[in-house]
């Protein structure tokens, strides 16, 4: 039997990136082995191997197409910026992107996809231009990469593409789940924003791909999110049960990173939302007060705070958004393994892990929380504890 088995290549490292130091590459080839001899967690990780390679493309296809725009967004002038269609150019084409590259990729599979967008408001009056600049926009950045030069999509194609998104996902079966942009206000406003894939396999997230574009390859701890031009661009990539990698947008050289596992507060830092109508910041500086943890909160938008925490640029990511918003999976399934397989833990307020097999949504009423796995156990006690205080001075 022709099994695939990973070999070790420490020699090979970026020297520009402090997470490549310790962390030797791991390369796929091709070797016979018995199965016994084969460790499980390997097997679970092989089976994916083939999407794990399209979702990549998938997602760096449609990085391409995000930074194109957010581009031309930051150099239009005052009034253009005023006009959002940028943006939702942007979001329907990289869900067009996506949905199209990974049917592409897998043909022989049966597709379903649970995505945010839609094709509705583009169907009606005056959403036909914004369709033909979407249509243009993707076949621009198939052209430039070469990919799939056979055909030439339609504005049919990408509406097709676009609505294949409507899965309900559930617990049955294969589905994608995709955020074609998230964290769209930073996206506007030139900061973080992430492309989020996710594999549901009968209703358990198996893998995970995020790019984050903006996002500094060197740490972002004590809230620095800048850096030099061609030092920004990670994309992050997990299977279940074979670790969380990193590589930046821009090339194929990839590191194992992890979580950082201090299970000392003082040392732990917070990441929440930047945007203050996401998330409750006065629970979470209550939780940290509590907690002892002294350094100020980092805010950053989307789903990069995941994999910022996966490789231990901070400790502690808390979402609790406000009454009656209901969190929907592609905001978190990404995210979720990404950070499980670096070491970390996500789970409700109860301590529960997330539950994604229930359709579009997460059955969740009250907040997520991120963090290692020695820290849960004090941080789930300071939440439960700020939150009945709060509950009781109301
Ligand atoms: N009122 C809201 N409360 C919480 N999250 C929201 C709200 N409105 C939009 N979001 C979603 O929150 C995520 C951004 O999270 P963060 O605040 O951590 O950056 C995005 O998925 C964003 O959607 P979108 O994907 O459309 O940007
Ligand atoms: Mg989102
Ligand atoms: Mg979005
Ligand atoms: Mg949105």
């Amino acid at each position: 039997m022709n099994l695939v088995s990973i070999i070790a290549k420490p020699e090979i490292t970026i020297t520009k990136n402090p997470y490549l130091v310790s962390s030797p590459l791991l390369f796929f080839s091709n070797k016979t082995k018995s199965e016994t001899s084969i460790p499980r967690v390997l097997f679970s990780s092989m089976s994916y191997n083939k999407e794990l390679a399209a979702a990549k493309k998938a997602v760096s296809l449609a990085a391409r197409l995000c930074q194109k725009m957010q581009k031309a967004i930051l150099q239009s002038d005052v009034q253009s910026k005023s006009d959002k269609s940028p943006v939702t150019v942007a979001d329907y084409g990289s869900q067009a992107l996506v949905s199209y590259a990974l049917q592409r990729e897998l043909p022989s599979e049966q597709f379903s996809l649970v995505a945010e967008e839609d094709s509705e408001d583009l169907l009606k009056d005056g959403g036909q231009e914004t369709l033909e600049r979407i249509t243009k926009l993707v076949n621009d950045i198939l052209a430039s990469d070469g990919s799939y030069s056979d055909c030439t999509l339609s504005t049919e194609d990408i509406v097709k593409a676009i609505d294949c998104g409507k899965s309900e996902g559930g617990s049955r079966g294969r589905h994608w789940v995709l955020d074609p942009i998230d964290g769209t206000k930073g996206f506007l406003r030139g900061n973080q924003y992430a492309i989020a894939l996710a594999l549901l396999d009968e209703g358990t997230v198996v893998l995970g791909v995020l790019a984050c574009p903006n996002l500094p390859l060197t740490s972002i701890a004590g809230g620095s999110q800048h850096s030099l031009p061609g030092e920004v661009g990670c994309l992050f990539f997990s299977v279940v049960g074979g670790g969380t990698y990193m590589q930046p947008l821009d090339s194929s050289s990839a590191v194992k990173v992890q979580v950082n596992a201090t299970d000392n507060p003082e040392e732990a830092s917070l990441f929440e939302s930047y945007e203050a109508a996401h998330s409750m910041h006065d629970l979470s500086s209550s939780i940290v007060k509590k907690l002892g943890v002294k350094a100020p909160p980092v805010r950053i938008d989307s789903q990069a705070k995941y994999g910022a925490l996966s490789r231990g640029d901070g400790v502690i990511y808390l979402r609790f958004p406000h009454k009656g918003y209901r969190e929907k999976i592609w905001d978190h399934a990404a995210g979720c393994i990404v950070v499980s397989e670096a070491g970390g833990l996500v789970t409700d307020v109860a301590g529960n892990p997330l539950d994604f097999s229930k359709g579009r949504y997460l059955d969740l009423d009250t907040g997520i929380i991120v963090t290692n796995q020695k820290l849960m156990p004090s941080l789930l006690k300071a939440v439960r504890e700020s939150i009945e205080e709060k509950a009781s001075s109301l």
